[in-house]
């Protein structure tokens, strides 16, 4: 059986495919943390591959932090899109198929209408604008790609946006969270279960997709929602993007339309608030 390699496997999404994967008993998986695959070492990403020759190689490696990457444009660039690069130059090499995670913040976010993957792309920030270039690295490598721009992913695992609102639900009384930003919570481990179907029906559909889960919500409704769920007293004040400065500027409005990978994926996709409530529920479980 030929292998798939995870890189990045100890952030978030790398978590939720070890969690996904566990469940499904799916087999033939090497989990990469940094230390043993970084996308950054040539060298060591040529022995990786000569030694496995994976059909398949997921990667969740990324520069995350979306107001520091204004400061580290080099590093942001290095990991968003010189690593990619890495990898896609072997994945044509070896004829591997390669999964890469993109982002909804690689959209303006100045409309009102769910984005379609034709839309046209004007990253705001250094983190949606290297994501961006790692999209485009790919198709001069290699033509069997998968590219899934996702949104708002959180879990049970790593840091994320609920874990946030939780941890500061419980030390403060009040919480100001912005409303007029628009846009799709992903629960990651949806996310990781789409990816595995793809290499379980070895689908060669290869392409650009959207994914996130369905509905839209603002970050404040998205907190009051979490509140909610997780039993918490904490009073939640809708504030507007300007009351809250950043670093990074973030898209207004990023909802994603499904309909393309609901159609060529053939995966069912959960409307935000299930899928937060699974979430809640576990993690609720883990206390
Ligand atoms: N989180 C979100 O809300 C969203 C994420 N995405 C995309 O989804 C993907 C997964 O995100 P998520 O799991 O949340 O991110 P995380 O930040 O949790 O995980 C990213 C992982 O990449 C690792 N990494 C960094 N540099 C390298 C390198 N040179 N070689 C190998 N590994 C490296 C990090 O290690 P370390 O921690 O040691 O630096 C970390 O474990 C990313 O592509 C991201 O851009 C898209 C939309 C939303
Ligand atoms: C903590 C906090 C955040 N916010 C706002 C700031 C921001 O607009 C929004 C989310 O803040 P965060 O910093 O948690 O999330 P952020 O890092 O902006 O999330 C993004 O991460 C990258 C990796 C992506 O690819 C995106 O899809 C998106 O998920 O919530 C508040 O209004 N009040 C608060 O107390």
């Amino acid at each position: 059986m030929r292998t798939t390699l995870i890189f990045g496997a100890s952030g978030q999404l790398g978590q939720c495919l070890a969690h996904v994967a566990q469940e499904r008993g799916t087999s033939g998986l090497v989990f990469l943390s940094e230390a043993q695959g970084n996308i950054l070492d040539t060298e060591g990403l040529a022995a990786l591959f000569a030694q496995h020759r994976p059909a398949y190689a997921i990667n969740c490696a990324a520069y995350t932090a979306v107001d520091k990457a204004e400061d580290e444009v080099e590093l942001a660039r290095k990991i968003n899109r010189d690593g990619v690069e890495n990898l896609a130059r072997l994945c044509g090499d070896y004829g591997t198929v390669l999964i890469q995670i993109s982002t909804d913040f690689v959209f303006a976010g100045n409309g009102n209408l769910p984005l379609l993957e034709t839309d046209a792309t004007e990253p705001i920030s250094v983190y949606g604008l290297t994501k961006l270039e790692g999209e485009q690295v790919i198709a001069a490598h290699t033509d069997r790609f998968f590219i899934l721009r996702t949104s708002w992913l959180y879990s049970e695992y790593a840091n994320n946006f609920v874990k946030t609102m939780l941890k500061f639900g419980r030390e403060r009384e009040e919480l100001r969270v912005i409303w007029d930003q628009v846009g799709t919570p992903t629960y990651a481990i949806d996310l990781a279960g789409c990816i595995l179907t793809i290499i379980e029906t070895q689908n060669q559909q290869f392409g650009l997709y959207h994914y996130s889960n369905e509905g839209l919500t603002s970050w404040y409704d998205f907190a009051v929602a979490i509140f909610e769920l997780g039993g918490l007293p904490t009073r939640t004040v809708a504030i507007r993007t300007a009351e809250y400065p950043t670093k990074a500027t973030r898209p207004m409005y990023s909802v994603m339309d499904k309909t393309k990978a609901k159609a060529q994926l053939g995966v069912a996709i959960p409307h935000w608030q299930a899928s937060l409530r699974t979430c809640m529920e576990r993690l609720a479980a883990a206390q």
